[in-house]
């Protein structure tokens, strides 16, 4: 059981943004943050592995088989719902149910509002999608994204639109979540506090390639830091995480 991103490149017209990129072996249960300053290519790594036809098939693979749509579970950067119906009615609609079928409806329904209620948006439920706020519509696009119970979650940027609160509540529902389902949770994250305490593994990105990957409190050093966003930085351990702190 293994998710596996090997030999991935990735070019728009003359510009090579992944260049021959491949990644150590995912492992069931784990959750990897990818970090890199902007333009680096991590959406672009994202959004690669949401496609349903890939130059190269065995570029992204899941248990040894091409990665497919239904493996995954998929929440955009910054992510707005448009429609005029309720966030119940999104997350049934989601679920593909059999519109015939009023048991079917009403247990979906039911299966909806715990899932609200175990990402912490039980409220939510009939507020119009269009209508939410861009922290509350993230929210609502995380319990999209697992609905139907996928085995790989791509979240890019999941908490940008956050605040400190629901930040700590999506990572630790994403964290039981992956644990639970012994999932595989791709995020980025640019906190990197953050890409620390809720990562078992991150992977840094830079210069078209991966620079490093590994354990948040084995690779998260000022050495990485400079490389990779050229800033200077003090590391302050506390318990058992390091603690980024940037210099001027
Ligand atoms: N459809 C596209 N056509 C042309 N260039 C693109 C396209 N999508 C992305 N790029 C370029 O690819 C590079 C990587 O973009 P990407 O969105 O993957 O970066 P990122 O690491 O996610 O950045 P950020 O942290 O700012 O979100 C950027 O230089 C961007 O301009």
């Amino acid at each position: 059981m293994a998710l596996n991103i090997n030999q991935l490149s990735v070019a728009f017209g003359n510009d090579i943004i992944l260049d021959n990129m491949s990644i150590p072996t995912i492992y069931p249960g784990e959750m990897v943050s990818l970090i890199g300053k902007n333009g680096a290519g991590k959406s672009t790594l994202l959004k690669q592995m949401t496609k349903r036809i890939r130059p190269n098939a065995d570029s992204i693979t899941l248990n040894a088989k091409p990665l497919t749509l239904n493996d995954i579970g998929y929440l955009p950067q910054d992510h707005r719902v448009s429609a005029n119906i309720t966030v119940i009615e999104l997350l049934i609609t989601t679920m593909h149910v059999d519109a015939n079928s009023l048991f079917t409806k009403a247990k979906s329904a039911e299966k909806a509002l715990t899932l609200l209620d175990k990402i912490g948006i039980f409220h939510l439920a009939n507020k119009i999608c269009s209508e939410l706020s861009g922290g509350e519509s993230q929210l609502v696009g995380l319990a999209q994204a697992v609905v139907n119970q996928p085995s790989v979650l791509i979240l890019d940027e999941p908490t940008s639109a956050l605040d400190m609160h629901n930040q700590f509540m999506l990572l630790e529902y994403v964290k039981s979540y992956t644990r639970e389902h012994n999932a595989y949770a791709l995020m980025v994250i640019h906190d990197l506090n953050l890409a620390i305490q809720y990562s078992d593994k991150v992977a840094a990105l830079h210069n078209n390639n991966l620079f490093a990957y590994g354990e948040p409190s084995r690779i998260i050093d000022q050495v990485l830091i400079k490389n990779v966003f050229n800033v200077n930085s003090q590391i302050i351990q506390l318990e058992q995480h390091p603690v980024v702190v940037a210099c001027l």
